[in-house]
């Protein structure tokens, strides 16, 4: 029998790759998913319980059934935009979920939890590439919920032994390389899916927020990684808390930065299309440049990108968005 990994937001783009991973590499993903942004059709790599994190008889029903040795925690609302306008559904959703999470999680003896952070955490960070050094100054209430349940695993450790691994992503793109899954969110609201949305005539171009940052050519510069270099940093910090080893905040990107134009570029040129774009205003809370340092996991994990060209991660969702089952 396999060790079973229970996966929190697995129905959802990132949880889904990394279930993929997880099966690949031997262990039982059990989904446990709201649905209220994931997707029925991107749970294929094991059982899934419906529920949400916030319910603590539900979650504590699932512990007892599968006993898994540890949990990958995705389950969170993403939007940063969102956040801003309606923080206590982000406080709510992502601080209180996963304390009930987390809380139930040493009451049934889960000695290990693998928690999806955000490069959000930083804010907007004085130096890049941004190390794990760096001051946490989040500057929307969607990193600083990330932040909070940090010092909430923190807190977890010190009392009851919980360890952790947080791994705060760049921007997670691309698709599956095999085509199994992809980027699905609803409503959308980033760069890349919504420029293959114009290249595929969904919208009518693409909206460039801002061309008057302090960058070479002024729109935001991002580092840009594939989901599939995301998965296995997941299977690797499994692998090391489940091996007895210590707790670990990393980076996770490339350290190379693309700016918004850049990646329509890349864009234009995997899609053979146009694509039409218009510079509109900044979008608030967007930092000029977010590029990381990531040779912590790169030392402590063993990790190593294997996909990291823009370009190969553009061709991956371009081939996933034209067949996207949404879009059918
Ligand atoms: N996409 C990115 O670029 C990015 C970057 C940094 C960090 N992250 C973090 O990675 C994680 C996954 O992001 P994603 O892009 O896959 O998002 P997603 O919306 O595709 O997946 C999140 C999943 O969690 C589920 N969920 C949300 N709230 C829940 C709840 N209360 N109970 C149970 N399930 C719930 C959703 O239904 C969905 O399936 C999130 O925690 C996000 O903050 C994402
Ligand atoms: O229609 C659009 C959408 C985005 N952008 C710009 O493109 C860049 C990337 O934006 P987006 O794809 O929305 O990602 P981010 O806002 O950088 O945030 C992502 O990456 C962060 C980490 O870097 C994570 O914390 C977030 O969860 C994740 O959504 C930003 O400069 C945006 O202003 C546009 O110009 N037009």
């Amino acid at each position: 029998m396999s060790d079973v990994v229970l996966v929190a937001g697995g129905a959802g783009y990132i949880g889904s790759h990394v279930c993929k991973a997880l099966a690949a590499n031997g262990f039982l993903p059990v989904t446990y998913d709201s649905l209220e942004k994931g997707h029925d059709w991107a749970i294929k790599w094991g059982p899934f319980e419906r529920g949400d994190i916030r319910d603590r008889g539900r979650l504590d029903e699932v512990l007892e059934r599968w006993r898994p040795v540890a949990v990958l925690h995705f389950a969170a609302f993403i939007e940063v935009g969102e956040s801003v306008r309606d923080p206590g559904r982000y406080w709510d959703n992502n601080v209180v979920g996963s304390l009930t999470l987390i809380a139930a999680l040493r009451d049934a003896g889960v000695p290990a939890i693998v928690f999806s952070s955000t490069a959000a955490v930083y804010g907007m960070p004085e130096r890049v590439p941004v190390d794990e050094k760096a001051a946490l100054a989040p500057v929307n209430p969607y990193g600083a919920t990330k932040m909070t349940v940090e010092t909430i695993l923190d807190d977890f450790e010190a009392a009851h032994g919980l360890r952790s691994v947080a791994l705060r992503y760049f921007n997670a793109a691309g698709a599956d390389p095999d085509g199994e899954i992809g980027e699905c969110h609803s409503p959308e609201s980033h760069l890349i899916p919504l420029i293959l949305d114009a290249a595929i005539g969904r919208r009518s171009h693409i909206s460039l927020y801002g061309e008057d940052y302090p960058t070479p050519d002024g729109t935001c510069v991002r580092d840009y990684i594939h989901v599939t270099d995301l998965a296995s940093a997941h299977v690797l910090a499994l692998k090391r808390l489940l091996g007895g080893g210590a707790s670990l905040r990393c980076n996770l990107g490339n350290g190379a930065g693309f700016s918004v134009k850049q990646v329509l570029d890349v864009a234009r040129r995997v899609t053979g299309k146009a694509i039409p774009a218009e510079i509109c205003p900044r979008r608030p809370g967007d930092p000029a440049i977010l590029v990381a340092d990531s040779s912590l996991a790169i030392r402590e994990l063993g990790w190593a990108p294997r996909l990291a060209a823009l370009e190969t991660q553009v061709t991956h969702a371009w081939a996933w968005h034209q067949h996207r089952p949404d879009l059918k």
